[in-house]
């Protein structure tokens, strides 16, 4: 049979309101996932609903508020975008290009769907996690099979399972953060802030804070950085166990109290720009390393639909062709 493929984008979904209420659904939804949290079930859904979406909405519909896109939340606003471009680098090929979310909407099951009624048989589906995690990751695969149980004609899938060490990544990354320096002048250092996960996942077998470490260690070869002047750590600790250390918040703290110079900050982990980059590395721990006595704070934005991101996720497309045809 002739093989017509499609991609699908995926990632991991937002709130389509800066509302309460709104952020109440999103949070209801991913933190129910057990791939996400891990906890004996019955416990967690009591925490989950007894406590955490009884207050963390309100919280947190303030923050996405204070970093909202007049079209809608910067995750979707950002990854639209994408979508957009690598549709029209791949339109030569007659590969079309469908974004879905792992929660939420666009669903798995409507980015599907559009597929099929194009034709495609075959779709490459490439999680926007450079980095697999199975609280990513993991979590798309089990939603793209979710949507797949009503389907009568399961087409034919290649999974992209995680691009931390591709050349071409580490490339757009490099790039991302000389062309900032060519611009806005460098920083003493270089933070790469990657989103965190529970330390116990590394035991379990979860690949991401390893898979993290080397695309750091592998950007600041290509930018030719020595020890000392770059550090990878981790943000967005979550709950009371202790997450892969070391904390992001707790190192700008630090090297804010050592009196540091100009610190710039990178957020690999991140294929856009979204609430974890623009609030919390932008605002917020902007204003602990100034507050602890740092000089000058900047965050070098996400690769989001650059070009030398487009060119990347089109080789990586590309790469997995001759497999399938
Ligand atoms: C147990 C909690 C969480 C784990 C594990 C986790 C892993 C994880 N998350 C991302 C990417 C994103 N997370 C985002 C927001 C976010 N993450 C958590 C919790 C965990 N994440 C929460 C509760 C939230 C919502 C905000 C909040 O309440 O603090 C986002 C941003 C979404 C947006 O709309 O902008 C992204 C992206 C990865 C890659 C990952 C594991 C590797
Ligand atoms: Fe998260
Ligand atoms: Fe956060």
């Amino acid at each position: 049979m002739s093989k017509k493929v499609g991609v699908l984008l995926v990632n991991l979904g937002t709130p389509e309101q800066p509302t309460t209420q709104s952020v109440r659904k999103f949070l209801a939804e991913f933190l129910s996932d057990p791939r996400v949290v891990d906890i004996p079930r019955f416990i967690w859904l009591v925490i989950l609903h007894g406590v955490i979406l009884r207050i963390r909405p309100r919280k947190v519909a303030k923050l996405y508020q204070s970093i909202w896109f007049e079209d809608g939340s910067p995750l979707m606003h950002y990854s639209r975008q994408q979508q957009k471009a690598l549709s029209e680098a791949l339109a030569d090929q007659n590969i079309p290009v469908e974004l879905a979310m792992t929660y939420g909407k666009p669903s798995m099951a409507d980015a599907g769907q559009s597929l099929a009624k194009q034709g495609v048989n075959h779709i490459v589906v490439l999680p926007l996690f450079p980095q697999n995690s199975k609280t990513s990751t993991g979590a798309a695969f089990d939603s793209l099979a979710r949507s797949l149980k009503q389907c009568p004609h399961v087409p034919g899938i290649t999974w992209v399972s995680d691009y931390h060490d591709h050349p071409g990544f580490i490339d757009a990354l490099a790039a991302s953060v000389t062309e900032y320096w060519a611009e806005f002048g460098r920083g003493e250092r270089l933070l790469m802030s990657f989103h965190g996960v529970p330390e116990r996942l590394e035991g379990l077998g979860d690949p991401y804070a390893r898979q993290c470490r080397i695309t750091a260690q592998m950007v600041a070869d290509k930018l030719g950085l020595k020890e000392g002047e770059w550090l990878a750590a981790f943000q967005s600790r979550f709950g009371r166990e202790e997450w892969v250390k070391p904390y992001t918040d707790a190192t700008l703290e630090s090297w804010g109290q050592q009196k540091f110079g100009r610190v710039d900050v990178i957020a690999p982990s991140f294929s856009v720009d979204c609430l974890e980059t623009l609030e919390e590395i932008q605002i917020q721990n902007k204003e602990i390393y100034v507050e602890a006595g740092g000089q000058e704070y900047h965050y070098i934005p996400a690769l989001n639909a650059n070009a030398k991101n487009i060119e990347f996720l089109k080789t990586l497309v590309e790469q997995y062709l001759p497999d399938i045809r």
